[in-house]
């Protein structure tokens, strides 16, 4: 291996063969920024034979996004999402090129656009009032503790299922919906689950922890699903019955390319590619990210009741909070940014890959070397902010710092030309969610439990989760039906 460490970013040394690989345990994101006071804000790590950097300040970051963008916008893809060609038909994990582009145009053209989102802030409410009304049903009138994930879940990938399919899948009406949720959770898990074969890609045809194989036969299922929903609504079109307002599937049937970049159409296969990406991507990260500004809540009354507070003087008690009322609730606001910079869904964002051999910060990065972005790590860099491990909201009050990929030290939603393209809907859905459940409800800890015994203890799978989910009993606060 002689002069293959040439002027690369230091790092621990690893193992033969294995490099790095077990050293980075169950929470890599902690691990690595632990190595940060070590070896500085770039740490070089070889994870089985993957070469592998990690970007860990907010100069780093800024350096990479302005001036290395289109070197490293490939996606490093895990084997498991190899399945039925996933990468090459989605979004997220497919390589920078045409196919890319159009989708990416698609989506943030038509389906997550802000006039879209405009349009449908009603159909939001209407969900959040399902939520609402599910959570009280489940607390048996607020005498039972609810685990709140499970609503939020629920919650968003109702959403996302109204905003692509126009179906409410969990709807009893839809047992279709019911059978796509089951398998979809399936995927999500395995997608999340480490596998060996990522790191030694030699063992990919063994499929060592058969990870591959269950993925084939749990994502086949859902690819069934989606595609008799698909197939219902070629029919329907055949048949000249038209929806009042175009869903995203819709605009992935008409599409139809310029035959200059990326493909002529998008083939069956493919939409049923991008409709499960979106429940993918959009249904965990914006349930987690709920969950833990619930947490963070219930664990700072001050915090808390400043938002109850800042609800009842703005909004009231006698209408639901809007997401018209949001400019006027900065305080909330704040409390959603704090929350994105301590716990990031996607806490080393989603990996990327350089496509060329790149002059980066002084060192040399070869071709092929798959990049983390630590944004939990810059989150809590403690040259940027203040008093960096507590959750002070108050932080963001008299700042303009944004999550929108400019200022660098605050990335969840990531920066450059791949960041998240799901924004103006995370944005709205989590704003609207916690001002919710804090308008909807007094909530009160189970017997023997308060804010001071409430953990914060991370689990990463394919979202950075609470490792134990949070509890609580919802008394009903809201005067209005
Ligand atoms: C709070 C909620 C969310 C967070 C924290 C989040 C975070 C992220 C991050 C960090 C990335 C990678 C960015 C990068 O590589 O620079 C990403 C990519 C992506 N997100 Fe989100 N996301 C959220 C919600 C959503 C929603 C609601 C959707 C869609 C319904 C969505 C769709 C996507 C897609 C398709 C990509 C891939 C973009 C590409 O590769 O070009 N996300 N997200």
């Amino acid at each position: 291996r002689k002069g293959s460490n040439k002027n690369r970013p230091p790092g621990p040394t690893g193992w033969p063969v294995f490099g790095n690989m077990f050293e980075l345990g169950d929470l890599p994101h902690q691990t690595m920024y632990k190595l940060r006071s070590k070896y500085g804000p770039l740490v070089w790590l070889r994870l089985g034979s993957i070469h592998t950097l990690v970007v860990q300040s907010p100069a780093a970051a800024a350096e990479l996004f302005k001036k290395h963008d289109v070197a490293f916008s490939d996606r490093k893809v895990p084997d498991a999402l190899t399945a039925f060609n996933f990468n090459a038909g989605s979004l997220g994990m497919n390589a920078y090129g045409g196919h890319w582009r159009v989708l990416r145009r698609l989506c943030s053209m038509e389906f997550l656009v802000n006039k879209r989102m405009n349009d449908t802030t009603a159909l939001r409410r209407r969900i959040m009032d399902n939520m609402v009304h599910w959570i009280e049903e489940e607390s048996q009138g607020g005498t039972r503790e609810v685990q709140l994930s499970r609503f939020l879940f629920l919650m968003a990938f109702n959403l996302v299922g109204n905003l692509m399919l126009s179906r409410d899948l969990l709807n009893a009406g839809d047992p279709e919906g019911r059978e796509f949720f089951d398998s979809m959770n399936k995927v999500l898990e395995l997608a999340g689950t480490p596998n060996i074969a990522d790191f030694l890609p030699f063992l990919k045809w063994l499929d060592p922890l058969g990870i591959k194989k269950r993925m084939v036969e749990d994502m086949g299922k859902t690819m069934k699903i989606s595609s008799r929903f698909v197939q219902e609504r070629l029919q329907e079109r055949k048949s000249g019955k038209v929806n009042d307002t175009k869903d995203f599937l819709d605009t992935l049937l008409e599409y139809k390319g310029d035959g200059k970049d990326g493909p002529d159409e998008i083939t069956e296969k493919n939409v049923n590619i991008v409709i499960l990406e979106m429940f993918f991507a959009g249904s965990e990260t914006t349930s987690i990210s709920i969950e833990w500004g619930f947490a963070e809540l219930l664990r700072n009354p001050a915090a808390l009741k400043n938002v109850r507070e800042e609800i009842d003087r703005v909004v009231g008690r006698e209408r639901k909070v809007e997401e018209s009322d949001m400019d006027n609730l900065p305080y909330l606001q704040a409390v959603v940014k704090e929350t994105l910079r301590l716990h990031p869904a996607l806490p080393l964002l989603l990996p990327r890959n350089t496509m060329q051999e790149t002059n980066y910060m002084g060192y040399l990065i070869p071709k092929d070397t798959q990049v983390f972005v630590n944004a939990w790590a810059i989150g809590r860099d403690p040259d940027s902010w203040e008093d960096p491990l507590t959750f002070k909201p108050e932080r963001f009050l008299t700042s303009n710092i944004e999550y929108k990929g400019q200022h660098f030290e605050f990335i969840p939603f990531g920066s450059g030309r791949r960041i998240c393209i799901g924004f103006p809907l995370a944005h709205r859905v989590v704003h609207l969610a916690l001002a919710t459940l804090v308008q909807s409800f007094d909530w009160e800890f189970p017997a023997g439990e308060g804010p001071k015994t409430l953990d914060m203890d991370e689990r990463l799978g394919l979202t950075l989760r609470k490792k134990n989910p949070v509890k609580a009993i919802p008394k009903k606060r809201l005067i209005v039906k």
